[in-house]
């Protein structure tokens, strides 16, 4: 088994803020970050491929045709957006760490498959600052 892996970055304004508390509940828990006139990132992604290497061809899947897949359904739709006004899978949720891995998941993994059926999602990686990041596997 062998992991490739596919870095790429995107740029994005967002607000931790949840509409169900009040100013002062979202302000005392997420701080700066419920800043109502919107903050931003240089978030960078890495994309981790899982499988066997095709004999023919000793990839588990091209890491050119991967990050195309990336660039076509998850930066082209995030890249120099507002996550939470512009991203239509991204609509009336939380766009925390957490939740743009879980959805960027979702997205991903079955393309993957489709055209690498030999392998599969493992992991997505992102960094939002250069002390903050998340994993997540599926
Ligand atoms: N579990 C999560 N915690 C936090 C998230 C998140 O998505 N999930 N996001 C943030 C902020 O949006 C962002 O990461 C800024 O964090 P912050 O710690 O304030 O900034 P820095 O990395 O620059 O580090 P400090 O030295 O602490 O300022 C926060 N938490």
């Amino acid at each position: 088994m062998v992991q490739i892996c596919r870095k790429e970055h995107f740029n994005a304004a967002h607000k931790l803020y949840n509409p169900k508390w009040t100013k002062e509940e979202n302000e005392a828990f997420f701080g700066p970050c419920a800043n109502e006139n919107w903050h931003g990132h240089n978030f960078e992604m890495t994309v981790i491929v899982e499988g066997e290497p095709d004999p023919d061809t000793g990839y588990v899947m091209n890491m050119k045709h991967l990050g195309k897949l990336v660039k076509e359904h998850i930066i082209n739709k995030v890249d120099h957006k507002n996550l939470n006004m512009d991203v239509d899978f991204l609509e009336g949720k939380m766009t925390s760490c957490e939740t743009l891995v879980m959805e960027f998941w979702k997205i991903l993994a079955p393309k993957i498959e489709e055209i690498a059926p030999n392998a599969h999602l493992h992991c997505i990686e992102l960094w939002e600052t250069n002390k903050n990041f998340v994993r997540y596997f599926g």
